[in-house]
Protein backbone atom coordinates (compact mmCIF):
# COMPACT_ATOMS: atom_id res chain seq x y z
CA UNK A 1 0.00 0.00 0.00
CA UNK A 2 1.28 3.49 -0.67
CA UNK A 3 2.11 5.89 2.26
CA UNK A 4 1.03 9.20 2.69
CA UNK A 5 2.27 10.96 -0.30
CA UNK A 6 4.18 14.27 -0.24
CA UNK A 7 5.87 13.56 3.30
CA UNK A 8 9.27 13.53 2.77
CA UNK A 9 11.87 12.36 5.15
CA UNK A 10 14.63 14.19 5.82
CA UNK A 11 17.14 12.47 8.26
CA UNK A 12 19.29 15.40 9.20
CA UNK A 13 22.53 13.81 10.26
CA UNK A 14 25.46 13.59 7.85
CA UNK A 15 25.61 10.00 9.19
CA UNK A 16 22.51 9.49 7.45
CA UNK A 17 23.69 10.18 3.84
CA UNK A 18 24.05 7.11 1.89
CA UNK A 19 24.94 7.84 -1.07
CA UNK A 20 26.51 11.55 -2.28
CA UNK A 21 27.26 12.82 -6.08
CA UNK A 22 29.76 15.62 -5.05
CA UNK A 23 29.89 17.76 -8.37
CA UNK A 24 30.16 14.50 -10.51
CA UNK A 25 30.87 14.94 -14.35
CA UNK A 26 30.48 12.32 -17.16
CA UNK A 27 30.77 12.34 -21.02
CA UNK A 28 30.32 9.88 -23.38
CA UNK A 29 32.80 11.08 -26.29
CA UNK A 30 32.28 14.76 -26.96
CA UNK A 31 29.10 14.35 -25.50
CA UNK A 32 28.58 16.20 -21.98
CA UNK A 33 26.03 14.18 -20.08
CA UNK A 34 26.28 14.99 -16.61
CA UNK A 35 27.57 18.85 -15.74
CA UNK A 36 28.62 18.98 -12.16
CA UNK A 37 25.50 16.78 -10.43
CA UNK A 38 25.29 17.18 -6.66
CA UNK A 39 23.27 15.35 -4.60
CA UNK A 40 22.44 13.36 -1.28
CA UNK A 41 20.58 9.63 -0.39
CA UNK A 42 19.67 9.56 2.72
CA UNK A 43 18.90 6.38 4.81
CA UNK A 44 15.12 6.40 4.79
CA UNK A 45 14.13 8.05 1.47
CA UNK A 46 12.77 7.10 -1.36
CA UNK A 47 14.01 9.29 -3.58
CA UNK A 48 13.02 10.42 -7.31
CA UNK A 49 14.93 11.44 -10.35
CA UNK A 50 13.24 13.15 -12.69
CA UNK A 51 13.90 15.36 -15.69
CA UNK A 52 13.62 15.34 -19.92
CA UNK A 53 15.16 12.74 -21.97
CA UNK A 54 18.49 12.41 -22.59
CA UNK A 55 19.54 14.78 -19.48
CA UNK A 56 21.12 11.89 -17.20
CA UNK A 57 19.17 9.79 -15.56
CA UNK A 58 20.52 6.57 -16.20
CA UNK A 59 23.46 7.33 -16.68
CA UNK A 60 23.61 8.83 -12.99
CA UNK A 61 21.62 5.66 -11.62
CA UNK A 62 24.80 3.58 -13.49
CA UNK A 63 27.32 5.86 -11.19
CA UNK A 64 25.95 5.04 -8.23
CA UNK A 65 26.09 1.51 -8.85
CA UNK A 66 29.06 1.57 -9.90
CA UNK A 67 28.91 0.22 -13.68
CA UNK A 68 29.96 3.65 -14.67
CA UNK A 69 33.21 5.90 -13.10
CA UNK A 70 32.77 9.63 -13.26
CA UNK A 71 34.98 11.63 -15.21
CA UNK A 72 35.44 14.16 -12.47
CA UNK A 73 33.75 15.05 -8.81
CA UNK A 74 33.02 11.78 -6.20
CA UNK A 75 30.60 9.60 -5.99
CA UNK A 76 30.72 8.41 -2.13
CA UNK A 77 29.21 5.72 -0.74
CA UNK A 78 28.59 5.82 2.98
CA UNK A 79 31.31 8.55 3.06
CA UNK A 80 33.90 7.24 1.16
CA UNK A 81 34.28 7.25 -2.35
CA UNK A 82 33.88 4.64 -4.90
CA UNK A 83 37.49 3.47 -6.11
CA UNK A 84 36.80 2.14 -9.37
CA UNK A 85 33.91 -0.21 -10.99
CA UNK A 86 32.58 -1.90 -8.69
CA UNK A 87 34.27 -5.43 -9.55
CA UNK A 88 37.17 -3.96 -7.61
CA UNK A 89 35.19 -1.34 -5.61
CA UNK A 90 36.06 -1.66 -1.69
CA UNK A 91 32.51 -0.12 -0.27
CA UNK A 92 30.21 -3.02 -1.22
CA UNK A 93 30.20 -4.10 2.62
CA UNK A 94 29.31 -1.01 3.51
CA UNK A 95 26.11 -0.93 1.57
CA UNK A 96 24.81 -2.63 -1.78
CA UNK A 97 23.47 -0.87 -4.79
CA UNK A 98 21.23 -2.81 -6.82
CA UNK A 99 20.05 -1.60 -10.16
CA UNK A 100 17.05 -2.86 -11.82
CA UNK A 101 17.01 -2.21 -15.55
CA UNK A 102 14.41 -0.97 -17.21
CA UNK A 103 14.31 -3.75 -19.49
CA UNK A 104 14.19 -6.54 -16.63
CA UNK A 105 17.41 -7.32 -18.49
CA UNK A 106 16.07 -10.81 -18.13
CA UNK A 107 18.08 -13.96 -19.76
CA UNK A 108 15.17 -15.23 -22.44
CA UNK A 109 17.71 -18.61 -22.40
CA UNK A 110 16.67 -18.80 -18.95
CA UNK A 111 13.58 -20.06 -16.70
CA UNK A 112 12.11 -17.48 -14.29
CA UNK A 113 13.25 -19.25 -11.57
CA UNK A 114 16.86 -19.59 -12.97
CA UNK A 115 17.02 -15.96 -13.78
CA UNK A 116 15.67 -14.70 -10.23
CA UNK A 117 18.42 -17.15 -8.04
CA UNK A 118 21.23 -16.34 -10.60
CA UNK A 119 23.59 -14.47 -8.58
CA UNK A 120 23.17 -17.21 -5.91
CA UNK A 121 23.54 -20.16 -8.48
CA UNK A 122 27.18 -18.49 -9.44
CA UNK A 123 28.36 -16.92 -6.99
CA UNK A 124 27.33 -18.60 -3.97
CA UNK A 125 27.79 -22.10 -2.41
CA UNK A 126 24.39 -22.55 -1.14
CA UNK A 127 22.73 -25.80 -2.26
CA UNK A 128 20.13 -25.97 -4.80
CA UNK A 129 17.12 -26.58 -3.21
CA UNK A 130 17.69 -23.48 -0.54
CA UNK A 131 18.45 -21.46 -3.57
CA UNK A 132 15.24 -22.20 -5.41
CA UNK A 133 13.42 -22.15 -1.60
CA UNK A 134 14.54 -18.07 -1.63
CA UNK A 135 13.91 -18.08 -4.95
CA UNK A 136 9.81 -19.02 -4.50
CA UNK A 137 9.98 -16.54 -1.42
CA UNK A 138 10.82 -14.02 -3.74
CA UNK A 139 8.78 -14.67 -6.62
CA UNK A 140 6.18 -14.76 -3.70
CA UNK A 141 6.69 -11.20 -2.29
CA UNK A 142 6.29 -9.60 -5.89
CA UNK A 143 3.35 -11.93 -6.16
CA UNK A 144 4.42 -14.56 -8.88
CA UNK A 145 4.53 -18.00 -6.61
CA UNK A 146 4.79 -20.57 -9.64
CA UNK A 147 6.22 -18.99 -12.19
CA UNK A 148 9.86 -20.47 -11.99
CA UNK A 149 9.67 -22.80 -14.83
CA UNK A 150 8.67 -20.12 -17.29
CA UNK A 151 10.44 -18.85 -20.00
CA UNK A 152 10.45 -14.90 -19.81
CA UNK A 153 8.97 -15.10 -23.52
CA UNK A 154 6.16 -16.48 -22.03
CA UNK A 155 5.63 -13.47 -19.27
CA UNK A 156 3.68 -10.18 -19.87
CA UNK A 157 5.51 -6.97 -19.46
CA UNK A 158 4.27 -6.20 -16.09
CA UNK A 159 5.41 -9.52 -15.24
CA UNK A 160 8.84 -9.48 -16.55
CA UNK A 161 9.41 -6.29 -14.22
CA UNK A 162 7.99 -7.90 -10.84
CA UNK A 163 10.70 -10.72 -12.07
CA UNK A 164 13.26 -8.36 -11.70
CA UNK A 165 12.18 -7.24 -8.66
CA UNK A 166 12.15 -10.61 -7.51
CA UNK A 167 15.85 -11.00 -8.63
CA UNK A 168 17.05 -7.48 -7.13
CA UNK A 169 15.70 -8.35 -3.84
CA UNK A 170 16.39 -12.42 -3.38
CA UNK A 171 19.39 -13.09 -1.30
CA UNK A 172 20.49 -15.83 1.34
CA UNK A 173 20.38 -12.86 4.34
CA UNK A 174 22.87 -15.50 6.92
CA UNK A 175 25.40 -14.53 4.25
CA UNK A 176 24.50 -11.29 2.63
CA UNK A 177 23.32 -8.86 5.48
CA UNK A 178 24.50 -5.23 4.70
CA UNK A 179 21.67 -2.48 3.97
CA UNK A 180 20.95 -1.80 0.76
CA UNK A 181 20.21 0.76 -1.92
CA UNK A 182 17.75 -0.24 -4.61
CA UNK A 183 18.32 1.94 -8.11
CA UNK A 184 14.87 1.21 -10.60
CA UNK A 185 15.16 2.86 -13.94
CA UNK A 186 11.37 3.69 -15.37
CA UNK A 187 10.23 0.79 -13.32
CA UNK A 188 6.69 1.29 -14.76
CA UNK A 189 7.07 2.33 -18.46
CA UNK A 190 5.34 0.35 -21.32
CA UNK A 191 3.15 -0.43 -18.49
CA UNK A 192 -0.62 -0.10 -18.49
CA UNK A 193 -1.95 1.92 -15.48
CA UNK A 194 -2.94 -0.89 -13.43
CA UNK A 195 0.63 -3.04 -14.00
CA UNK A 196 2.17 0.27 -13.18
CA UNK A 197 0.40 0.96 -9.88
CA UNK A 198 1.12 -2.86 -9.26
CA UNK A 199 4.19 -2.10 -9.77
CA UNK A 200 4.64 1.43 -7.62
CA UNK A 201 3.11 -0.11 -4.44
CA UNK A 202 5.71 -3.00 -4.58
CA UNK A 203 8.59 -0.78 -4.68
CA UNK A 204 6.56 0.58 -2.09
CA UNK A 205 5.86 -1.97 0.24
CA UNK A 206 9.68 -4.02 -0.18
CA UNK A 207 11.02 -0.66 1.64
CA UNK A 208 8.36 -0.42 4.09
CA UNK A 209 8.61 -4.01 5.24
CA UNK A 210 11.97 -4.88 4.44
CA UNK A 211 13.84 -1.69 5.52
CA UNK A 212 12.77 1.46 6.30
CA UNK A 213 9.42 0.69 8.32
CA UNK A 214 11.72 -2.03 10.59
CA UNK A 215 14.60 0.46 11.16
CA UNK A 216 11.32 2.86 12.64
CA UNK A 217 10.76 0.12 15.02
CA UNK A 218 13.94 -0.32 16.60
CA UNK A 219 15.26 1.74 19.45
CA UNK A 220 18.87 2.48 19.08
CA UNK A 221 21.34 -0.02 19.62
CA UNK A 222 23.08 -2.47 17.34
CA UNK A 223 21.79 -3.70 14.50
CA UNK A 224 19.32 -6.72 14.61
CA UNK A 225 16.98 -8.98 12.64
CA UNK A 226 13.08 -8.89 13.80
CA UNK A 227 12.24 -11.83 14.73
CA UNK A 228 10.42 -13.69 11.86
CA UNK A 229 10.72 -11.05 9.74
CA UNK A 230 12.61 -11.77 6.30
CA UNK A 231 14.94 -9.73 5.12
CA UNK A 232 14.98 -8.50 1.33
CA UNK A 233 17.94 -7.72 -0.15
CA UNK A 234 19.49 -6.87 -3.53
CA UNK A 235 21.96 -8.85 -5.45
CA UNK A 236 23.54 -6.19 -7.76
CA UNK A 237 21.80 -6.28 -11.34
CA UNK A 238 24.83 -5.04 -13.41
CA UNK A 239 24.64 -3.80 -17.07
CA UNK A 240 22.85 -7.02 -18.38
CA UNK A 241 25.38 -8.65 -16.62
CA UNK A 242 24.31 -10.09 -13.19
CA UNK A 243 27.13 -12.03 -12.62
CA UNK A 244 29.04 -9.13 -11.40
CA UNK A 245 30.29 -8.85 -8.11
CA UNK A 246 27.96 -10.44 -6.19
CA UNK A 247 29.40 -12.49 -3.24
CA UNK A 248 28.79 -12.79 0.74
CA UNK A 249 29.83 -9.50 2.38
CA UNK A 250 30.53 -8.16 5.94
CA UNK A 251 28.10 -6.00 7.46
CA UNK A 252 29.37 -2.31 8.05
CA UNK A 253 30.07 -2.06 11.80
CA UNK A 254 30.64 1.13 12.27
CA UNK A 255 28.92 3.63 14.31
CA UNK A 256 25.69 4.83 12.89
CA UNK A 257 23.13 7.42 13.57
CA UNK A 258 21.24 6.48 16.73
CA UNK A 259 18.32 7.84 15.26
CA UNK A 260 17.74 5.68 12.31
CA UNK A 261 20.19 2.68 13.02
CA UNK A 262 19.42 0.37 10.17
CA UNK A 263 18.73 -3.26 10.74
CA UNK A 264 20.98 -5.33 8.05
CA UNK A 265 20.04 -6.43 5.28
CA UNK A 266 17.01 -4.06 4.58
CA UNK A 267 16.11 -2.51 1.61
CA UNK A 268 17.03 1.07 3.54
CA UNK A 269 16.08 3.45 0.76
CA UNK A 270 15.30 3.29 -2.75
CA UNK A 271 16.09 5.81 -5.72
CA UNK A 272 13.53 5.79 -8.90
CA UNK A 273 14.16 6.59 -12.10
CA UNK A 274 10.70 7.80 -13.86
CA UNK A 275 8.32 9.38 -16.61
CA UNK A 276 5.47 8.86 -14.93
CA UNK A 277 3.31 10.96 -12.89
CA UNK A 278 1.76 7.96 -10.76
CA UNK A 279 5.03 6.59 -9.83
CA UNK A 280 6.62 9.81 -8.19
CA UNK A 281 3.25 10.23 -6.69
CA UNK A 282 2.72 6.50 -5.20
CA UNK A 283 6.30 5.53 -4.90
CA UNK A 284 8.25 8.71 -3.98
CA UNK A 285 8.85 11.41 -1.08
CA UNK A 286 11.69 13.72 -2.62
CA UNK A 287 12.21 14.73 -6.18
CA UNK A 288 15.54 15.06 -7.78
CA UNK A 289 15.02 17.35 -10.71
CA UNK A 290 18.07 17.24 -13.61
CA UNK A 291 18.21 19.10 -16.18
CA UNK A 292 21.09 19.64 -18.61
CA UNK A 293 23.29 17.05 -16.42
CA UNK A 294 22.90 19.52 -12.91
CA UNK A 295 20.13 19.24 -10.26
CA UNK A 296 18.06 22.09 -11.25
CA UNK A 297 15.74 21.62 -8.02
CA UNK A 298 15.21 19.43 -5.19
CA UNK A 299 12.43 19.02 -2.87
CA UNK A 300 9.21 17.32 -1.69
CA UNK A 301 6.23 16.26 -4.14
CA UNK A 302 4.18 18.77 -2.08
CA UNK A 303 6.70 21.19 -2.88
CA UNK A 304 7.24 20.64 -6.39
CA UNK A 305 3.30 21.22 -6.66
CA UNK A 306 3.23 24.18 -4.71
CA UNK A 307 6.13 25.80 -4.82
CA UNK A 308 6.36 28.19 -7.35
CA UNK A 309 4.59 28.30 -10.62
CA UNK A 310 7.57 27.42 -12.35
CA UNK A 311 7.86 24.22 -10.95
CA UNK A 312 3.89 23.47 -11.74
CA UNK A 313 4.71 24.47 -15.18
CA UNK A 314 8.03 21.83 -15.36
CA UNK A 315 5.89 19.07 -13.68
CA UNK A 316 2.51 19.62 -15.98
CA UNK A 317 4.17 19.42 -19.32
CA UNK A 318 6.77 16.76 -17.81
CA UNK A 319 6.86 14.21 -18.88
CA UNK A 320 5.82 15.24 -22.53
CA UNK A 321 8.58 16.62 -24.86
CA UNK A 322 8.21 19.85 -23.43
CA UNK A 323 10.99 22.48 -23.75
CA UNK A 324 11.92 23.43 -20.71
CA UNK A 325 12.30 27.74 -20.24
CA UNK A 326 15.67 28.15 -19.43
CA UNK A 327 15.28 31.35 -17.70
CA UNK A 328 13.44 29.36 -15.45
CA UNK A 329 14.95 27.24 -13.87
CA UNK A 330 17.73 28.93 -12.68
CA UNK A 331 15.58 30.69 -10.19
CA UNK A 332 14.70 27.64 -8.27
CA UNK A 333 17.68 26.09 -7.82
CA UNK A 334 17.98 23.08 -5.60
CA UNK A 335 18.42 23.62 -1.59
N1 LIG B 1 27.44 3.99 -22.66
C1 LIG B 1 27.11 5.05 -23.40
N2 LIG B 1 27.83 5.39 -24.48
C2 LIG B 1 27.51 6.48 -25.22
N3 LIG B 1 26.49 7.30 -24.95
C3 LIG B 1 25.74 7.01 -23.89
C4 LIG B 1 26.01 5.88 -23.05
N4 LIG B 1 25.09 5.85 -22.05
C5 LIG B 1 24.30 6.92 -22.25
N5 LIG B 1 24.68 7.61 -23.35
C6 LIG B 1 24.06 8.83 -23.85
O1 LIG B 1 23.97 9.73 -22.77
C7 LIG B 1 22.76 10.48 -22.85
C8 LIG B 1 22.04 10.38 -21.53
O2 LIG B 1 21.54 9.05 -21.40
P1 LIG B 1 20.67 8.59 -20.16
O3 LIG B 1 20.19 7.24 -20.51
O4 LIG B 1 21.42 8.78 -18.91
O5 LIG B 1 19.50 9.65 -20.23
P2 LIG B 1 18.11 9.64 -19.48
O6 LIG B 1 17.96 10.97 -18.83
O7 LIG B 1 17.99 8.45 -18.62
O8 LIG B 1 17.14 9.54 -20.74
P3 LIG B 1 15.71 8.82 -20.90
O9 LIG B 1 14.76 9.56 -20.02
O10 LIG B 1 15.40 9.01 -22.34
O11 LIG B 1 15.89 7.38 -20.53
C9 LIG B 1 22.00 9.94 -24.04
O12 LIG B 1 22.21 10.81 -25.12
C10 LIG B 1 22.64 8.61 -24.32
O13 LIG B 1 22.59 8.29 -25.67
Amino acid sequence: MAAAMGQPKEPSTEGDVLIEFKDVWKSFGSKSILRGATFKVRRGEAVGIIGSSGTGKSTTLRLAAGLLQPDRGEVLIKGEPRRGLISDDDTSDKLKVGLVFQSGALFDSLTVGENVGFMLYEHTKLPVPKIKELVAESLGKVGLSGVELLYPSELSGGMKKRTALARAIVRDEQHDNVEQVIMYDEPTAGLDPVASTVIEDLIRDMHEKHGEGRHQKQQGGQPQQVAGQQAAGVGRTLGGSPAVGYGPSVTDKRPQSSATQPLPGGITSYVVVTHQHSTIRRAVDRIIFLHEGRVVWEGSVDEFDTTGKCQRRLFACWPAACIITRGCLPLHKGR
